[in-house]
């Protein structure tokens, strides 16, 4: 059997999806060993639940009614009309994110034999497919169908042969002896047309013609050869889920069977077959680099009960390749007016959410957005009986970082006031864990650690946002101050907390780590911890002995906190993404 059919729907009730997945997997067979097998319905793996087919379906794929098509560039002579062709490629690139060119350079012999090597190689006998068929995620030429097979609510109508060009030169002996000789051809060709096109969309940018080439992006790309069997039931299934590619820029090769379809407006609009002509797309790192001029659009490939059909996708991308480089916007596009959009990411950074994602039909993009907010009045904490009342107002745009280190002053405050916790213990005028002196200019409430002495009413935690919060140093603390043997034992419900914000600070030390964890998240850790902090110490109003060092390190803290706090938790939260 070749794969959990609804066609053998035994099979196809009795398993769950897993092992569907699996044994579609193992069969090494891709979706042509399934229509091979003569299935009439497409297996339930396959299908796309309900409620995402409609979220899906902007449109049949008719044209809309402002009869949009996808521009076209003639590429023919651009010597003479350069300054019109990097016009129409910016236009195409800011307003669409794909347009087609013709007179491009590539042979028609060369497109036809491409289009047919590829569909000699899935037409392969099923043994012979099946040695290239892997997933591992190393090696340079591998069949496989559906890269997120197992990360995807629905699997895809098609399958993959995918091999990395470049830049480490590919041995002409890895790939499949069929397709071989024109695989390299071709390679080389969209090679050289892919230095052409960054050229022009360098100069669409207002930069040097080598600005993007400069920046290896043309310097490798990879090769996917899609092949989507005839489907009996296309209307259940897409050949591609909506997404857009996670690479620089892709050139794309469609037979004449037609299926791509884009988004535009709302709508989804179909990128018809044009004889000689290719598809160029732009890819969500170019649109990160670009700092969102150009535009890397979702699209898809339905599935149709005619084929099979067969698409070359050409990415320009570093993949495999230990590429230390950081991309982030380009700093020549970035002013007051332009603020960078995107933090910096490496390409494998980038490669690794995107494939863990799967198609999910959300862009990857959305994760490596710097986080703007514009943020009134953060949250109110009132500590009753002791009038203690923490505001803060933000009224200026921040990021992830900023507020992390607003939120983690407002929880050391609770935690000294919850606990009568002393920042630090002096010890030899050094602070364990302010490495920087112990003067933390940002100490908002005027409690300045300075050369081990500690004044005003010191935080806790400020000193961490440094990086070198030492948890143990906290748990110590904890058990000095409640009298309690060392550090044997169980961590407590209070030194489980210390743990926690102590990793919290860590994060907040490394500033890309703490722009990762996100605006929200922080909002959620400030939420977490005041109830924590409320609780713990209306639970247990005996276990914070902090009138016992009061004294002891100068720290003179309200009596009125022993035994009767309350945390109240008034949160107020209103931000927008700018
Ligand atoms: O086959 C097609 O038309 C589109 C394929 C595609 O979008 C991709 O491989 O990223
Ligand atoms: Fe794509």
């Amino acid at each position: 059997m070749v794969g959990a059919g609804a066609g053998d729907s035994v099979a196809g009730d009795s398993m769950d999806r897993l092992q569907q997945l699996k044994v579609f997997d193992e069969s090494k067979a891709g979706v042509k060993g399934l229509v091979d097998s003569g299935v009439t319905r497409i297996p339930p793996i396959f299908v796309i639940p309900p409620e995402d087919i409609s979220g899906d379906e902007t449109s049949s794929g008719e044209l809309t009614q402002t009869q949009f098509t996808i521009p076209v560039v003639d590429l023919g002579d651009i010597s003479s009309r350069r300054p019109d062709a990097v016009a129409e490629v910016r236009q195409a690139a800011e307003m669409v994110g794909f347009f087609q060119v013709v007179n491009h350079g590539i042979p028609g012999r060369v497109m036809e034999m491409m289009l047919e090597g590829a569909r000699k190689f899935h037409e392969l006998p099923r043994e012979v497919k099946a040695e290239y068929y892997t997933r591992e995620l190393t090696k340079n030429v591998k069949f496989m169908s559906n890269f997120d097979l197992y990360e995807s609510k629905s699997a895809n109508w098609r399958d993959t042969l995918f091999c990395v060009m470049g830049p480490e030169p590919l041995d002409p002996h890895d790939l499949p002896f069929v397709c071989r000789d024109i695989t390299m051809e071709y390679s080389e060709e969209v090679r050289k047309l892919g230095i052409t096109l960054f050229e022009l969309l360098s100069e669409a940018l207002g930069l040097k013609p080598d600005h993007l080439i400069g920046m290896d992006c043309a310097k490798g790309h990879v090769i996917l050869t899609n092949y989507y069997p005839p489907c009996p039931e296309p209307e259940l299934t897409m050949g591609t889920t909506k997404h857009s590619d996670p690479d620089f820029l892709t050139l794309l090769l469609q037979d004449h069977i037609g299926g791509l379809q884009i988004q535009y407006q709302n709508q989804w609009i179909d990128v018809p077959p044009a004889p000689g002509a290719l598809v160029v797309n732009i890819g969500d790192l170019l649109q990160l680099i670009s700092n969102d001029r150009f535009k890397s659009v979702e699209h898809r490939a339905v599935a149709k009960n005619v084929g099979p059909r067969v698409s070359i996708a050409c990415f320009f991308t570093l993949h495999l390749y230990q590429s230390t480089m950081l991309y982030g916007p380009i700093k020549e596009l970035l002013s007051e007016d332009q603020p960078p959009v995107y933090k910096e990411t490496s390409i494998i950074d980038f490669i690794t959410y995107y494939d863990g994602k799967g198609l999910d039909g959300k862009s990857a993009l959305t994760h490596f957005k710097l986080q703007r907010f514009h943020a009134e009045r953060i949250f109110k904490v009132d500590v009753e009986d002791l009038a203690y009342t923490m505001e803060v107002e933000v009224n200026e745009k921040i990021d992830a970082y900023t507020f992390g280190v607003v939120a983690l002053d407002i929880l050391s405050d609770l935690v000294v006031a919850a606990y009568g916790l002393l920042p630090c213990r002096p010890v030899g005028g050094l602070l364990p864990f302010s490495p920087g002196g112990g003067l933390l200019p940002w100490c908002p409430g005027g409690g300045l650690f300075t050369g081990g002495f500690i004044g005003g009413a010191g935080r806790l935690f400020t000193g961490a946002a440094s990086g070198v919060v030492d948890a143990l140093f906290i748990r110590q603390k904890i058990r000095r101050n409640r009298n309690e043997p060392g550090e044997s034992g169980a961590l407590s419900h209070d030194e489980k907390k210390f743990t926690k914000i102590g990793s919290l600070l860590k994060i907040l030390g490394d500033k890309g780590k703490a722009l990762e964890f996100e605006w929200a998240k922080w909002v959620n850790v400030i939420k977490d911890h005041i109830s924590d902090f409320g609780s713990a110490r209306t639970c247990d109003p005996e276990s914070s002995n902090w009138t016992s060092f009061a004294g002891t390190f100068g720290y003179s803290a309200p009596g009125e906190l022993a035994y009767t706090m309350e945390v109240h938790e008034k949160i107020n939260i209103i931000a927008r993404e700018l």
